[in-house]
């Protein structure tokens, strides 16, 4: 919700703001080159750096005995003022030792006061200087909410500076930038904000007053030499404005010295001071915003300034990219929701995901359907729903995007009034550690409503792979039966990068459940792990099938159900020893054997046991295992045992659980779970991996049973392990 808060509050401003700051922008950036220009005149010296007012002042009035003033500016070039040797006007910048004259001062470059007046009052004098202060004023507001927006994206202030997960262009430089010229922005608004504040009279700023002399009390005694008046050895001329040479050689007359922080009255016989004023406050703030603002003092900080003004034109530019990203994604509707069957419910925070959601609308639409998409916020009853599809990004700490925030409660609040097939389809970022959190939370609310039945498992899908969201339309697709052409390219294309399996064993048995296994030789080379998926294209067409792998021996072993007119188990029950067949293995890796888990349970029914038995042959490591499988009857279970118990003998799984749903006590595998919660709720507490695999009804029924579990045992909802990768599920 806050984030909300702080995005429409800095888009506002930035709205507000953004023509003005614009020109305020291309004109600092112009102004910035002034003072390097100016310092690129020959007129410092070498030796200004380190000269007092005791080497200069003296020697300055020897070689010009009716000098007026210096003056020392921004650069540091020091002007001479009064008559000369010859009676001269002298009016020139000069070496503060020498007194040599290094240069005349020339007139102000005519474009640069131009650009000046723009910047300053748009040439519409006082009325220009009003809307020049507040666009600084909203600069810094826009900063402000803009340094909220990042601490709430990098989770903390400690976490500001950590590294920024790569997002699109636009997005991920206007935060990197943000963050680069975050201070300079901030200084520009700040001085701009208190340089107008002043200007218009509400900081009071007050006259400048010199020293009060006591005339009647000056002495002329003890005659002192200027060049060892302490005050003038104690001041740099760096530290000077200017100074007032005595107009005469009386005792009455005497050097006034405008320094960078106070005004000091000498007596130019004795070097006492006479008196002296400190400046306000105010003052000083007044210069300090002045050197800030305009660079004039340091030509490295100018060049600073022009790169953040640079920014702030980027940023102008980006912002709006991303805000018209976002409202470009927001999508017309052929069908109301309330005529329409498909119902896409989408939550997106920067638009991506309405990309994603829009090509699965499309493609419904494209096949006849009437199809709905719309945020999640704006879930209700849909009377004539049959599926409901959410796809959802997660944003925050593993939280719901703004427009899918209310989706919870409104879940509770209409419950729809007949069965309603359900999917869910998470975009996030293993950049953060809630992955996919929301979709995990959106799917368990989802298969708690007694009118929700799943149509396939939660598919994620890490930052917008395209190939996972094909898989995704593939397995939607196939429980539907409703082609999703949502990657034409991907979809329309011959399946491609296809290898030769040799077939080494087929058990094609006349199992009563119809279950056989397959064992199948890859080429050498090919990398495969226990967990990932075997693409099969059995009529050699786009029609894909995918099969859970369990690596056993270096062979792949598929474990299949014949299916009554199955394409794919249909295909692989022919295959006979020696027959050469073209796949692909398709990476799954956020179903592999999980590299540092302290325990790893493992839960599966029928042939979903197939990936568990390669990474329990392979775990050499002895990682602690736990199985449970359920089964029809004792003899679907034999098919495994053998392998089963060599692995348990040479210490590779712990506790092999099996339960019967057509035997002895007709058990299904969550009444092993329920049987040995207190053990699984804490193993989950000292951070083990579950690992489900199977029918989706047996995920439906387990995960139900480690919500009631794992909310009771452990005081935390079953999404919380989800979002940290305890549980990993690949059910179908
Ligand atoms: C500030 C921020 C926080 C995020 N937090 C998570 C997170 O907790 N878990 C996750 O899986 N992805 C997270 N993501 C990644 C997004 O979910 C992912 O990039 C998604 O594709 C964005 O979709 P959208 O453009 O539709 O908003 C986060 C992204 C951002 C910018």
């Amino acid at each position: 919700m806050t984030i909300s808060v702080w995005r429409y509050s800095h888009l506002a401003l930035a709205v507000s703001s953004f023509l003005l700051l614009t020109l305020a922008a291309v004109t600092g950036i112009i102004l910035a080159f002034q003072p390097v220009s100016e310092k690129l005149q020959p007129y410092r010296t070498d030796n200004f750096s380190g000269t007092t007012l005791a080497q200069t002042l003296p020697a300055l009035r020897k070689t010009y005995p009716d000098i007026t003033e210096i003056s020392v500016d921004a650069n540091h070039f020091v002007l001479a003022k009064g008559t000369d040797a010859d009676g001269k006007k002298l009016n020139a910048y000069i070496d503060p030792i020498s007194g040599k004259i290094v240069g005349t001062p020339g007139e102000k470059n005519e474009f640069f006061q131009w650009v000046t007046g723009l910047h300053r009052s748009l040439f519409l004098h006082e009325v220009g200087r009003f809307f020049v202060g507040l666009t600084a004023f909203l600069l810094l507001l826009i900063t402000v909410s803009g340094t909220a927006l990042i601490i709430q994206r990098q989770r903390g202030v400690k976490r500001f500076f950590t590294k920024i997960a790569q997002d699109n262009f636009a997005q991920y430089y206007h935060v990197t930038l943000g963050r680069l010229s975050l201070i300079p922005i901030l200084i520009i608004a700040l001085s701009g904000t208190y340089l107008s504040l002043s200007r218009f009279g509400l900081i009071n700023v007050p006259k400048q007053v010199s020293p009060k002399i006591d005339f009647d009390s000056i002495k002329d005694k003890p005659v002192g030499k200027p060049a060892d008046f302490a005050i003038f050895k104690d001041t740099k001329l760096s530290d000077v404005e200017s100074v007032e040479f005595p107009f005469s050689e009386d005792a009455e007359d005497y050097y006034t010295l405008k320094l960078k922080t106070r005004e000091v009255a000498v007596n130019q016989i004795t070097g006492e001071i006479l008196g002296e004023t400190k400046y306000p406050m105010a003052v000083l703030l007044t210069n300090l915003s002045l050197d800030l603002h305009t660079g004039r003092a340091s030509g490295i900080w100018a060049v600073v300034l022009a790169f953040a003004a640079a920014n702030i034109l980027f940023f102008i530019y980006s912002g709006f990219a991303i805000t018209f990203k976002r409202l470009g994604n927001r999508s017309k509707n052929k069908y109301k929701a309330a005529e329409s069957e498909y119902i896409i419910l989408v939550g997106s925070e920067n638009g991506s995901t309405f990309g994603f959601a829009r090509a699965i609308y499309q493609s419904l639409i494209k096949a006849d359907k009437r199809a709905h998409i719309t945020e999640l916020n704006n879930y209700t009853a849909f009377p004539e729903a049959k599926h409901i599809i959410v796809v959802t990004a997660t944003y925050g700490l593993g939280d719901a995007p703004t427009n899918a925030a209310k989706f919870a409660s409104l879940l509770n609040k209409h419950p729809q009034a007949h069965d309603v097939h359900y999917s869910v389809l998470g975009f996030g970022s293993h950049a953060y550690p809630d992955f996919c959190a929301f979709a995990y939370e959106a799917n368990n609310l989802l298969a708690h409503q007694s009118w929700a039945t799943p149509l396939i498992d939660i598919h994620t899908v890490n930052d917008r792979n395209p190939d996972e969201f094909a898989l995704w339309a593939e397995a939607w697709g196939q429980q539907s039966g409703i082609q999703l052409s949502v990657l034409p390219q991907l979809q329309s294309a011959k399946p491609s990068k296809l290898v030769n399996f040799t077939v080494m064993a087929n058990t094609a048995t006349t199992q009563t459940d119809g279950t056989f296994t397959i064992q199948l030789k890859p080429k050498r080379g090919q990398r495969v792990t226990s967990g990932d998926l075997l693409a099969i294209y059995p009529a050699n067409d786009h029609r894909e099938r995918l099969y859970s792998i369990g690596v056993v021996a270096g062979q792949i072993r598929l474990s299949v159900r014949l299916q009554p007119n199955g394409l794919g188990s249909g295909f692989l029950h022919g295959l006979a020893v020696h027959d050469v067949i073209k796949a692909k293995v398709i990476d799954n890796g956020h179903f592999h054997f999980p590299a540092k888990a302290p325990q790893v349970i493992m839960i599966s029914n029928g042939t979903g046991i197939a990936p568990f038995l390669g990474m329990l042959s392979q775990n050499d490591s002895k990682t602690p295992c736990a199985l449970y499988c359920g089964f029809r009857e004792q003899a679907s279970y034999n098919m495994y045992r053998e392998l089963l118990e060599g692995c348990a003998a040479g210490g590779k799984v712990n506790s092999i659980n099996v339960s019967y749903s057509r035997e002895g006590e007709k058990q299904y595998v969550s009444d092993l779970i329920g049987r040995d919660a207190d053990a699984i709720a804490d193993a989950l507490k000292k951070g083990a991996v579950l690992m489900l695999c199977g029918s989706l009804a047996m995920q439906k029924d387990v995960m139900e049973l480690l919500e009631t579990i794992s909310s009771e045992k452990t005081g935390k909802s079953i999404s919380y392990y989800q979002s940290h990768g305890q549980v990993l599920s690949d059910c179908y």
